[in-house]
């Protein structure tokens, strides 16, 4: 067959009828995607070419495992870390970049959102996030009313999102559709949609596709991965696109893919759709009844006319392009994001209104210290005074306050960051904002209830428990609680970014335990520890609170009860007892120095570590 040397009509009056206006061309030649695994490297797309046209629905169709996705999220700019492509991918004649978040929406086959929010809410979230400071609040608004009216979602402005499987409450379509009035706040020029019909009936899908195909009319083209639609859908299409083990098996028409199809001599099974016909003959298990094999399809379709007329088509786009006759727009980086507090304070309301959302765990939590507080206070009530017992029971309540303090924020934060891991990526893949202002937000929004926490509980222990009566005794100890509450917890971050997993983290921090309570001062004198292990103290907060608050305690006592004890064996004073533990006032500003620097030290740990997976991912 020979190859076409000119375009055939219908498509040179799509080019001419496209080479105006604001829109834009989507063209891919040559191109492979490969993925890297640790020894090897493995080819998904093999040397694939095509077109999006303005306005165009273009469905990407082929048996499972065959490219779809990692097609679609190549051309989409927005391929994993371990992903290669060489081939060329231009829009409007400029090689794509990461622009393509300005100008481009995708929607994944499974939405993420913060499930607390309701459906207005996150709207209106996406939108600042989206839109930035620039559109007013009553733009926003009227937008967001619109795009709600047109996915029909607008009886659900004040439904909560939920979580699937663990608390729906929107329906498997409602968050589809959700998922799209997102991606349109931005008025993308393409959008790609993966799978977005599965797992909807066959009415919802129906309306699916009439959303993405009313889209195309304002000059968005959308490309969507589609599995088996019915007759009715597939006709809606412009074009499709058929991928078979990587390779194209066929781009064009629907009505030139039956023929294409046809012309093969494939036997077309009985009351099975097109769609089925199609996937059956490129499935490699499937088609064991037909005489054409799917790597024959894909050979005799780079053989076939409509081929050499997209191969055609792609070397006018460029052309095109290059002569000037596409629209141009803004490919720069600098102007991606918005300004960096804005989108932290946008960032910050989310979390609390998460938090908030779920009151019952934090008020559980709140119910859990106050229980342990008067239980503590309790039971040292009457067992502190200036005796050698007294002195033995302070340094028991003070062990006992900073491990409290210690243990339950480092393990209460674990699950923070792998729980929030997957939609953090996707947002910051969609530049909507950065690592460093993703983390701050989180930990700004557990700062109000664990400041709480940990001073309600500090100050019932003391008082129940009769602690020092003084103004520095107790803002001492306060303060260093508060810090151990805050550095724990940052311990806690750093371990919850550098594990994927909580059962990981957890593995690796039970042993870190030991090190804290081996080096709080209360065991073991530290100078006695092996030198080889002298570091140890320094990465343990549990020495400098037990330190600042004993200091607290102790400074000023000059008498200690020592009747009935050998005067060698009887702590005389305060100061006796702060070296029996190798504690010295003099060190008290520099406790407090080294809990500030340990708290920025496992922050800037945990930030360096969610960095690094965020942009291996
Ligand atoms: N990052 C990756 N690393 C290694 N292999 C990958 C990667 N992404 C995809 N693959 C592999 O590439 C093949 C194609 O995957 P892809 O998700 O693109 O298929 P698909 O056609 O979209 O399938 P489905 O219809 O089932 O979603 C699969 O075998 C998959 O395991």
């Amino acid at each position: 067959m020979d190859a076409p040397t000119r375009l055939s009509e219908s498509i040179e009056k799509e080019i001419v009828s496209t080479s105006s206006g604001d829109t834009v061309t989507l063209v891919w030649q040559n191109l492979t995607i490969s993925s890297q695994t640790r020894s090897s490297w493995t080819t998904i797309v093999h040397n694939v070419s095509g077109t999006l046209l303005p306005g165009s629905l273009v469905a990407l169709m082929g048996p499972s495992g065959a490219g779809k996705s990692t097609l679609m999220a190549a051309l989409a700019h927005r391929s994993s870390a371990d992903i290669t492509t060489t081939g060329e991918i231009r829009l409007n004649g400029n090689r794509t970049g990461p622009y393509m978040y300005n100008i481009s929406g995708i929607i994944y086959q499974d939405e993420l959102f913060g499930g607390e929010l309701t459906v207005g809410e996150h709207m209106h979230l996406m939108a600042n996030l989206k839109l930035g400071p620039s559109m007013s609040t009553h733009r926003k608004h009227v937008l967001i009313n619109d795009l709600l009216i047109q996915t029909n979602l607008l009886q659900s402005y004040h439904t909560r999102i939920g979580q699937v499987g663990v608390r729906k409450t929107i329906s498997g379509g409602e968050r589809k559709r959700l998922a799209f009035a997102v991606e349109l706040l931005s008025h993308p020029k393409i959008l790609f949609c993966d799978e977005p019909t599965t797992g909807l009936d066959s009415y919802n899908a129906s309306q699916v596709v009439q959303m993405m195909r009313r889209l195309t009319r304002s000059g968005t083209s959308v490309m969507c991965t589609i599995h088996q639609p019915s007759d009715e859908l597939f006709y809606m299409f412009d074009s499709v696109i058929l991928l078979s083990n990587g390779r194209t098996a066929f781009m064009g028409r629907p009505h030139e893919a039956i023929r294409f199809f046809d012309r093969l001599g494939v036997v077309r099974p009985e009351h099975c759709t097109t769609a089925e016909y199609f996937i059956g003959c490129l499935s490699s298990c499937r088609n064991t009844s037909n005489r054409v094999r799917p790597e024959s399809i894909c050979d005799q379709y780079e053989r076939s006319d409509v081929y050499h007329q997209q191969k055609l088509l792609i070397s006018s786009e460029i052309l095109l392009s290059e002569y000037g006759y596409r629209s141009s727009f803004e490919t720069s980086e600098s102007h991606l994001r918005n300004n960096w507090f804005y989108t932290l304070n946008c960032l910050i309301r989310r979390n609390f209104l998460c938090s908030h959302r779920n009151p019952q765990l934090q008020y559980m939590k709140l119910a859990q210290r106050l229980v342990i507080a008067i239980l503590v206070g309790l039971c040292f009530s009457s067992t502190i005074d200036l005796s050698q017992s007294g002195a033995q029971a302070v340094q028991g309540i003070i062990f006992l306050i900073v491990s409290e303090n210690t243990f339950l924020p480092m393990y209460a934060v674990l699950s923070v960051f792998p729980e929030s891991f997957p939609l953090f990526l996707r947002e910051r893949k969609a530049n909507l904002y950065g690592t460093a202002q993703f983390y701050i937000a989180q930990i700004v929004a557990m700062l109000p209830f664990v400041l709480l926490e940990s001073t309600t509980f500090i100050l019932i222990v003391y008082y129940l428990a009769h602690l020092r009566p003084t103004l520095l005794g107790l803002v001492c100890t306060v303060a260093a609680c508060t810090l151990v509450m805050n550095v724990s917890m940052a311990c806690g971050c750093f371990f919850s970014t550098m594990f994927s997993s909580v059962p990981m983290a957890m593995s690796y921090l039970v042993p870190f335990d030991y090190i804290l309570m081996i080096t709080s001062g209360i065991f073991i004198r530290i100078w006695t520890i092996p030198k080889v292990l002298r570091w140890m103290p320094f990465i343990s907060w549990m020495m400098f609170a037990s330190e600042a608050i004993s200091v607290a305690q102790w400074d000023g006592i000059d008498y200690l009860d020592c009747e009935g004890i050998p005067d060698r064996a009887c702590l005389h004073d305060g100061d006796d007892v702060l070296q029996q533990y190798s504690f010295g006032r003099q060190h008290l500003p520099l406790d407090f120095i080294a809990l500030i620097v340990q708290y920025f030290l496992y922050h800037g740990l945990a930030l360096l570590f969610l960095h690094k997976r965020a942009s291996k991912s």
